[in-house]
């Protein structure tokens, strides 16, 4: 099963759209996971989604679906992602934050906030046994440049990758936050100052990707053990075309990093979904979106899009790409796995740092001190029938794939094993009945000597006998004198 949840949103038709359009729509709902949408040229095209939020849907609704899943998986250190992509104006903030991330109306609360709310709301129900400790950060992409939104000196921010924590922000403000109100407020400032660097830079947010961290570490007190789950929340910058904006400049240069990005992800997207497995290369670091994407999109992250939409038949083909686009992130499988505190995984993952051919030769060289040839060549038929041979080109894939590389080299030994199990009890049956039919085959053939000795015996006592009666008959015989 995917673990991407991908879903569309429709926000209701906007003042501008009613003005040009009247109430026309380009979609017509079919149910809550499929609808019908209409082109520009009046092409109709059927869409299927993990569930469908159409104009009166609301916050709740989106968040209870998409989002809070992944917040139970989060505090159970399993890292999370939710995306919000779309054309500028589409709703993606609006999702994301709502009107504001401090806004105390409940029903216009967007994911940020209920997010917050969820996380401090599942701690509490664990024991005092378990100790959480919870550190945010906040940084914007701007033309490619990753910016501290805690701190705009920062706008440098380098993207490198830990053994044990996956993708990491290197150097980026982390603000330790203990309560939901503590972390909105983190929040409020940083996207205050993501206002500041806007007008300073003169861009517009919408012009950038926002992307939330939470790094959630759960510490049990009796076995010592820490466990930490990541969730990010990207808000991604508009995803229009180019010749839409009518761009020039500085604006167009903009719109083209952000193409870029976009389409850097779509190729990421594109390749984990048409890949055969072997040789196949993700190009993660063709930006810096899904460079930090990484984890959520590459296997170890349950993540969630959210495809936002105008629903105007004025924005049709925008929101055609939009649709299209998540309905290609639908078909990604990933696999989250529960991250582990560092010293104690770090030793276990030293060894995944090799190149993977290096990988396969050294698991093949000692299974051939151990096996026969014969045995070692089954085995590296089964790693290519498995789709386990290894591309030495996605050394950052390495980590994940050497515990798919194990764990289905495991089952599928398991399942060997269970095979040759039961392939001996079935001999095992075969040998019994043998002997028994063996003994039979012995006994008859003895009782069929004994037999033929006793007849043997008789035939020549009966001989015997018919010679006395033949040489008696003949003395009896009176001979005339
Ligand atoms: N589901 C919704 N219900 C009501 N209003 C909405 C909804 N979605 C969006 N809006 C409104 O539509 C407008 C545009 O939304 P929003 O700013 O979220 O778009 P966006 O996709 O984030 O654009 P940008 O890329 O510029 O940030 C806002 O005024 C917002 O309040």
């Amino acid at each position: 099963m995917s673990n991407i949840t991908v879903c569309a949103r429709f926000r209701p038709l906007s003042s501008k759209e009613r003005r040009d359009d009247g109430d026309r729509i380009c979609i017509q709902r079919i149910d809550t996971e499929t609808f019908i949408f209409k082109d520009e040229k009046e092409e109709d095209f059927t869409f299927s989604f993990d569930r469908v939020f159409y104009e009166e849907s609301n916050q709740a609704e989106v968040y209870e679906f998409l989002a809070l899943p992944i917040v139970r998986d989060a505090v159970n250190a399993i890292n999370g992602t939710i995306i919000t992509y779309g054309q500028t104006g589409a709703g993606k903030t609006y999702s994301m934050e709502g009107p504001s991330v401090l806004e105390v109306d409940e029903k216009k609360k967007g994911l940020l906030p209920r997010v917050v709310d969820g996380i401090f709301e599942h701690i509490k129900s664990f024991d005092e046994m378990t100790k959480y400790s919870i550190k945010l950060s906040m940084v914007e992409i701007y033309m490619e440049k990753v910016r501290d939104l805690f701190d705009l000196s920062k706008d440098i921010i380098q993207i490198k990758e830990s053994k044990v924590q996956g993708i990491l922000l290197s150097g980026a403000t982390e603000i330790s936050v203990s309560d939901a109100s503590q972390a909105l407020q983190s929040l409020s400032t940083g996207i205050a100052n993501r206002a500041v660097g806007e007008t300073q830079m003169n861009f517009a947010s919408s012009r950038s990707h926002s992307v939330y961290m939470f790094t959630i570490q759960k510490e049990s007190l009796g076995d010592k053990r820490m466990k930490a789950g990541k969730l990010v929340l990207v808000d991604l910058a508009g995803s229009e075309k180019v010749e839409k904006t009518g761009a020039e400049g500085r604006v167009l240069e903009e719109a083209k990093m952000i193409n870029k990005s976009l389409s850097a992800l779509g190729n990421v997207i594109n390749a984990l979904t048409c890949g055969s497995g072997r040789a196949n290369h993700i190009p993660y670091r063709d930006s810096k979106l899904t460079r930090i994407l990484q984890d959520a999109l590459g296997g170890n992250s349950r993540t969630a899009i959210l495809c936002c939409c105008s629903p105007s038949p004025s924005n049709a083909s925008e929101s055609l790409s939009t649709l299209r686009f998540g309905g290609r992130a639908k078909h990604i499988k990933s696999s989250p796995r529960v991250s582990c505190n560092e010293d104690k995984c770090a030793k276990k993952h030293e060894t995944l740092f090799e190149n993977k051919d290096e990988s396969s030769d050294r698991i093949l060289n000692k299974l051939r001190e151990r096996l026969d040839i014969e045995d070692v060549k089954l085995l590296e038929e089964l790693f290519i029938l498995e789709g386990i041979l290894f591309d030495p080109y996605s050394v950052e894939e390495l980590e994940s794939d050497y515990e798919d590389v194990t764990s289905r080299t495991i089952s599928s030994l398991q399942h060997h094993v269970e095979e040759l199990v039961s392939s001996v009890k079935e001999l095992k049956r075969e040998n019994r009945a043998l002997k028994a039919r063996m003994a039979a085959a012995e006994k008859h053939d003895t009782l069929h000597k004994e037999d033929a000795i006793i007849s043997n015996v008789l035939r020549k006592i009966s001989g015997i006998f018919s010679f006395f009666f033949f040489w008696g008959s003949l003395s009896s015989v009176e001979v005339p004198k």
